[in-house]
């Protein structure tokens, strides 16, 4: 049995973890599906691809706003989903060529599953490939959680994996769950022709997030989607192309389509964890420790399978850290999920970091809010925009942020300067005060609501 120095469990996010220094190490890497994971082929790329497609079809739709005469013949869905993949696959392609040529990194072909204490075997092209490993990074990420009443009808459904690549618009799309994928690719399908009806079990959209986000949000949707909430699903029943659902309020949806995103599920279930000594959390997350061990020696994690915060920018930092760490056991360095910033990309775009407000609530804190409207400064101005918002809170003993909540156009970059205030710790004064804020950028509403905090 060939016993590597390295064996890193899914290329994903694992696949960042071997750089030049590892090229004098036995390295090897097991992927059963496209090499870039979740984001590359089915998750944060191609679903941005199309959101920003979306936006440039309702930027057409909307121009009247402006005085500007257009319409919108069409969005050509075949040619945008091909646009979008044949990038996407072919960059798939090329990062497992790169890593089969470069001749220091064995690639296997196929589903990995601990046989014992980091020893392995994997099911795949080449048949049955046993090793071990001096040490193992697992890296396979999470899947689309699918609940009963779906699986257990037989019919035909989607998710996330699949969506992005059907071959037209559905006419009637209904979403089960209103998190971040409802709202991305709900309005990615609503620009391109789709009805759309969310169901969702929470009393608003985005629930995690700040209230006055989730519901500002959740107004909007209302205005575009028929948006059910405060309600599940009991059972789906039709056929494939003509579905009902029946919702526990007794009310009923029928769609052609049906896209299922209520949360995910690490895959933690498919690796034989017990065999190999890695203890799991009861959701299914693999438990590590702040230096990415898992409770078996020489094992890592990383990444959807066991972080707390299933971002793609977390678990890339989960990796430089695995990657130091499996390089210097004597001086190992920890991850920090302090400050972790979000953005959901639907119209408009959502950002936050740190606390909401009714987290603040829950801690007993001590905090001051102030709130700007787009609509408050000249470039708000310049898009008409009548929705979007930037709120701060902060503590005022200290000045320093305890979160922020952008709604609104560029929401993903507005949120920057409020992350790196607070992971650096610039008090909230300083930082609205030090800097010049160009004028007049849209950041203006960021450095007015941070005035407005009167610390
Ligand atoms: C639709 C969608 C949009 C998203 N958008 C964003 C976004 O905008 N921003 C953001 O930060 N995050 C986003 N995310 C989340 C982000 O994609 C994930 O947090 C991130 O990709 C997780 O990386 P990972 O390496 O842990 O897992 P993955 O990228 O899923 O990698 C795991 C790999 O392991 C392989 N694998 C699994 N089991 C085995 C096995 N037993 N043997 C061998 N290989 C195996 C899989 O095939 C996969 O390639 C999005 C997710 C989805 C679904
Ligand atoms: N822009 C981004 O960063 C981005 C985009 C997409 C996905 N993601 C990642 O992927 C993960 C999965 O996304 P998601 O949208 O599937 O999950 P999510 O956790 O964001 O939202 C799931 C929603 O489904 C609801 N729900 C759960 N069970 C339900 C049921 N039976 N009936 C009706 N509603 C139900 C939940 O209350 C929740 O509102 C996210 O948590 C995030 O980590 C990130």
């Amino acid at each position: 049995m060939r016993h590597h120095d390295l064996v890193v469990l899914g290329a994903g996010s694992g696949n960042a973890v071997i750089d030049d220094r590892f090229a004098d190490l036995d390295v090897a890497v097991v992927e059963e599906g496209p090499f870039g994971g979740t984001c590359l082929n089915r998750g944060c790329i191609p679903s941005k691809m199309l959101a920003h497609t979306a936006d440039v079809a309702d930027t057409v739709r909307e121009a009247g706003r402006f005085g500007v005469d257009a319409t919108l013949d069409g969005v050509r869905w075949a040619a945008v989903r091909d646009r979008v993949f044949g990038r996407l696959d072919q960059e798939a392609a090329d990062g497992e060529r790169a890593r089969r040529r470069s001749g220091s990194v064995t690639v296997h072909r196929g589903r990995a599953r601990f046989t014992g204490e980091r020893t392995l075997v994997v099911e795949g092209d080449e048949g049955e490939v046993r090793f071990s490993a001096e040490q193992v990074v697992v890296a396979v990420g999470s899947r689309p959680g699918v609940p009963p009443p779906v699986r257990d009808s037989g019919l035909p459904y989607e998710t996330s994996d699949t969506v992005m690549r059907l071959p037209a618009p559905p006419r009637h799309l209904a979403v089960l769950g209103g998190g971040y994928i409802a709202a991305e690719l709900a309005q990615v399908f609503h620009s391109a022709g789709s009805r759309i009806t969310v169901v969702e079990k929470e009393q608003t959209l985005l629930s995690p997030q700040d209230e006055s986000v989730s519901e500002a949000y959740t107004r909007i949707a209302r205005s575009r989607f028929d948006v059910r909430t405060g309600v599940a699903l009991s059972r789906l029943e039709g056929e494939p192309g003509r579905l009902r659902l029946l919702l526990d309020d007794g009310s009923t949806v029928e769609a052609d389509t049906l896209l299922v995103a209520v949360g995910r599920t690490p895959n933690s279930d498919t690796i034989g964890a017990d065999r190999a000594g890695i203890a799991l959390h009861e959701d299914g997350r693999v438990v590590v420790d702040a230096q990415q061990r898992t409770t078996a020696p020489g094992v890592f994690a990383l990444g959807d399978v066991c972080t707390a915060v299933p971002l793609k920018h977390v678990a890339n930092r989960e990796a430089q850290v695995v990657a130091h760490n499996l390089l210097h056991p004597g001086d190992l360095i920890a991850t920090s999920h302090r400050a972790v910033p979000a953005a959901v990309f639907t119209r408009p775009q959502i950002a936050q970091v740190g606390r909401t407000e009714r987290e603040c609530r829950e801690e007993g804190l001590n905090y001051r809010t102030a709130t700007r409207r787009y609509a408050d400064v000249a470039y708000g101005w310049a898009l008409e925009d009548t929705t979007g918002f930037c709120k701060v809170i902060a503590d005022p003993a200290t000045g320093r942020l305890l979160g922020a909540h952008i709604l609104g156009p560029q929401a993903s970059t507005l949120i920057q300067p409020l992350v790196i205030a607070m992971s650096l710790g610039i008090d909230a004064t300083t930082l609205a005060g030090t800097p010049y804020w160009i004028h007049p950028a849209l950041t203006e509403v960021v450095a007015n609501a941070l005035l407005d905090l009167d610390l």
